[in-house]
């Protein structure tokens, strides 16, 4: 039971009592919104978020019953090759969101505003969001920032797109703070609590907490009425989400430690790519069946 749940004993329902209800388990087909996400938070459900790029892998995720999938500007860095999140773009953005919607079909898809399409202020960050909810069909979108990006927040929601804010470790700002913890020591601490109730008050239905401390990511938790999504945040959380390359061993070279990876894709697929290489080479590819006359 996540810290919230805990809050929500009192509630009539109690958590988790109707299991068909459920944000990841549950029965119903159609798209998960922003509501599902509250109900199911006040319900007291943990539930899980993945990152996904292309249609395919999203379908993959969508069928696995994963509610919530974020079209993260991570691609950056997993997808597109480039070092960090910094030279990602809204074109890049609003081709693989759109991708990833049309491989779903519950999921509800959130999408990573890229650096530099809503730091200029609230009206750019209307305009950006606008195109990806318009030409991408995504349900969401996500900004990083707290107290900073209060305003931009706002008037996306005044306008009726539903906001997931990102505060903590905020990679687009690397070159400024690069890739440490957050939230150490007690000015950094009430800096985060701050940063999370601008987020909540203008708005935002959710929150990413990035690399900070467990026992500090809790009380966010305990404080908010909206969700917190932990990455590398501890288990107090009300939702995790991953890097999905980072989750299956796909990711080359150091990946954060706060990852944990299920499977080993990178293995798998170097393994199939040398088996072919070598049947091609020794002949036994394509075989008759393989083969049309
Ligand atoms: N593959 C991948 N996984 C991610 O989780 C991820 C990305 N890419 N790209 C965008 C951001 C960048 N992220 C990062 C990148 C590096 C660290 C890192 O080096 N962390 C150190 C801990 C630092 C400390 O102790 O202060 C680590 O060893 O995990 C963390 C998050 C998370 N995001
Ligand atoms: C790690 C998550 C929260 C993200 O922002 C991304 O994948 O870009
Ligand atoms: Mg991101």
């Amino acid at each position: 039971m996540s810290l919230k749940a805990a809050q929500n004993q009192s509630s009539p329902a109690g958590p988790s009592s109707d299991s068909s209800k459920a944000l990841y388990g549950g029965t119903s087909t159609r798209r998960i919104t922003v509501h599902d996400i509250a109900a199911a938070t006040e319900r007291g459900e943990k539930w899980p978020m993945l990152t996904a790029y292309d249609a395919m892998t999203a379908s993959v995720f969508d069928e696995a019953g994963i509610p919530v999938m974020l079209v993260g500007d991570s691609m950056g860095n997993v997808h597109l090759g480039y070092e960090t999140t910094v030279p990602v773009t809204m074109d890049e953005i609003a081709l693989l969101s759109a991708a990833v919607v049309r491989g779903t079909r519950r999921a509800m898809v959130v999408a990573d505003l890229p650096f530099g399409s809503y730091q200029e202020g609230p009206v750019q960050a209307l305009r950006n969001a606008t195109r990806l909810i318009k030409e991408s069909g995504v349900g969401a979108v996500k900004l990083e920032g707290g107290e900073r990006s209060h305003e931009q927040i706002r008037l996306l929601v005044e306008a009726g797109i539903p906001v997931m804010a990102h505060i903590g470790l905020t990679p687009q700002s690397v070159n400024a703070m690069g890739y440490r913890v957050q939230g150490r020591g007690e000015e950094a601490a009430q800096q985060l609590l701050r940063d999370a109730k601008a987020v909540q008050d203008a708005g935002a239905f959710a929150v990413v907490l990035e690399l900070v401390p467990a026992e500090l990511a809790a009380e966010v938790t305990r404080t908010l009425h909206i969700p917190t999504v932990g990455i590398g945040a501890g288990a107090g959380t009300d939702a995790q989400v991953l890097v999905y390359t980072d989750m299956v061993g796909l990711t080359g070279g150091k990946v954060p430690r706060f990852t944990k990876q299920y499977a080993n894709l990178r293995k798998v697929l170097g393994d199939a790519a040398k088996e072919f290489a070598d049947e091609v080479v020794g002949g036994t590819f394509p075989a008759a069946e393989h083969t049309f006359h």
